[in-house]
């Protein structure tokens, strides 16, 4: 009998699922969903790797996060792939905190530390950690695998991932951990396929999605990032404000009165590009908009994705290949030429047809800095690493 993981990828502004082969080599998709929550009744839909829809159905707002949903995916894969023995369940888990550098065993233990790790992720680990104890109810027996968005970065040193804050509050945990580590590695791994000459040098991954964050990357490893120690430092996000001066929080709370739930929620729920267009935190929407506010946050958007890849290119001492990936990244050709004209003191020259046509490489025969289009896949990242710890006697 083959054998097969269940990879559950629960981000900001979706709830993704993929069901892949692990018996051999590389892990070989089976089927992928989504859950989609933008419509009044969330919709949950299984298609095959080229795209047939095999299931679907909709469910009450008030249940899309509950466990009926995951009851539904595991009934399903047990009725259309029972053929596969199911080995695992790999979560996607934002926030690993200083502890959790490779996949491990989610176990009752490592859910409590995780579960204390939410006000450091508090828009992604409630969402992460949701399906766990669902699924653990309805098959105890199954292994379940934390992978972690954080653990690429744990190879950041100092200084790139202290804050300049006294020292004691390093030693309670107050540092840069990064994410969006699975997308990096995942397209890390897919560049030195494409690239294998860049694969030593300095690059830089743009993953511009609802979340949005760069990595600066010598040896393939991670030397800086713009998130921090949470998921709301770094790029103007759709609803998250990114880099901002800590004088505003400190403003808010004195003068303006706010509490801390309030400021929550403003920080990571009603800014970036829905607090600045006042319209709608989806970049297609605002790339639709006539209104000079939708025009004005993408400005603020490509302004700040560009500053900080210069910010990246400098803790790299130059910049030989640019990637952009991400719902944003791999299909607003826009924003990639926005981004692109920014950086044109850097040697970046984008061509025009390659970008439009959105092709894999994108460099003009000028450009200085090779430019690629590469479509990020975490759920195929979790899978291997699911394999890979399935594999290993000893490690689980
Ligand atoms: N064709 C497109 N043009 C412009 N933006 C797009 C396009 N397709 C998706 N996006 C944008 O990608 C963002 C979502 O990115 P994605 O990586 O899918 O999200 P998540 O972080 O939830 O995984 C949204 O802002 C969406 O508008
Ligand atoms: C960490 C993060 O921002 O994730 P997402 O892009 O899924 O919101
Ligand atoms: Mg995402």
């Amino acid at each position: 009998m083959t054998a097969s993981v269940l990879v559950l990828n629960a981000g900001s502004s979706s709830i993704k699922f993929g069901l892949f082969d692990i018996s051999a080599g590389e892990p070989a998709l089976l089927c992928k969903g989504l859950l989609d929550e933008h419509e009044a009744k969330p919709r949950l839909v299984a298609r095959s790797p080229s795209g047939d829809t095999l299931f679907e159905t909709q469910r009450e707002a008030s249940d899309a996060d509950g466990g009926h949903l995951f009851a539904e995916v595991l009934a399903f894969v047990e009725d259309r792939f029972g053929d596969h023995r199911l080995r695992a369940v790999g979560h996607r888990i934002v926030h690993g905190g200083p502890e959790y550098s490779r996949p491990v065993e989610l176990t009752d233990e490592v859910f409590t530390r995780l579960e204390a790790l939410t006000p450091l992720a508090p828009l992604h680990q409630p969402r992460c950690l949701a399906p766990v104890h669902p699924v653990r109810t309805i098959k105890p027996e199954l292994t379940q695998i934390a992978c972690f968005d954080t653990a690429f970065h744990h190879s950041m040193a100092p200084p790139a991932n202290r804050f300049a804050i006294p020292k004691r509050f390093e030693a309670r945990g107050l540092r840069r951990y990064g994410f969006h580590g699975l997308s990096f590695e995942y397209v890390a791994t897919r560049l030195a396929a494409i690239a294998p000459e860049l694969a030593a040098r300095r690059v830089v991954i743009a993953h511009l999605g609802n979340g949005a964050s760069l990595c600066a990357l010598r040896d393939g490893r991670s030397i800086d990032t713009t998130m921090g120690l949470t998921p709301l430092d770094g790029l103007v996000m759709g609803t998250r404000c990114g880099m901002i001066d800590p004088g505003v929080l400190l403003y808010l709370l004195q003068q303006e009165r706010m509490t801390t739930e309030d400021l929550q929620h403003l920080l990571y729920h009603e800014s970036g590009l829905l607090g600045v267009s006042g319209l709608s935190a989806d970049m297609r929407t605002l790339l639709a908009s006539s209104e000079a506010s939708a025009r004005e946050a993408v400005d603020l958007f490509t302004f700040r994705g560009a500053q900080e890849i210069a910010v990246m290119a400098n803790t790299l001492g130059g910049l030989d290949g640019l990637v952009f990936t991400g719902g944003i990244g791999e299909h607003a050709n826009e924003i990639r030429s926005a981004i692109g004209e920014r950086l044109a003191w850097l040697g970046v020259r984008i061509d025009a047809a390659a970008n439009d046509e959105g092709r894999e490489s994108i460099g003009a025969s000028d450009s200085s800095v090779a430019l690629f289009v590469i479509p990020t896949n975490e759920e195929s990242m979790i899978a291997r690493h699911c394999a890979d710890l399935l594999r290993k006697p000893g490690r689980l």
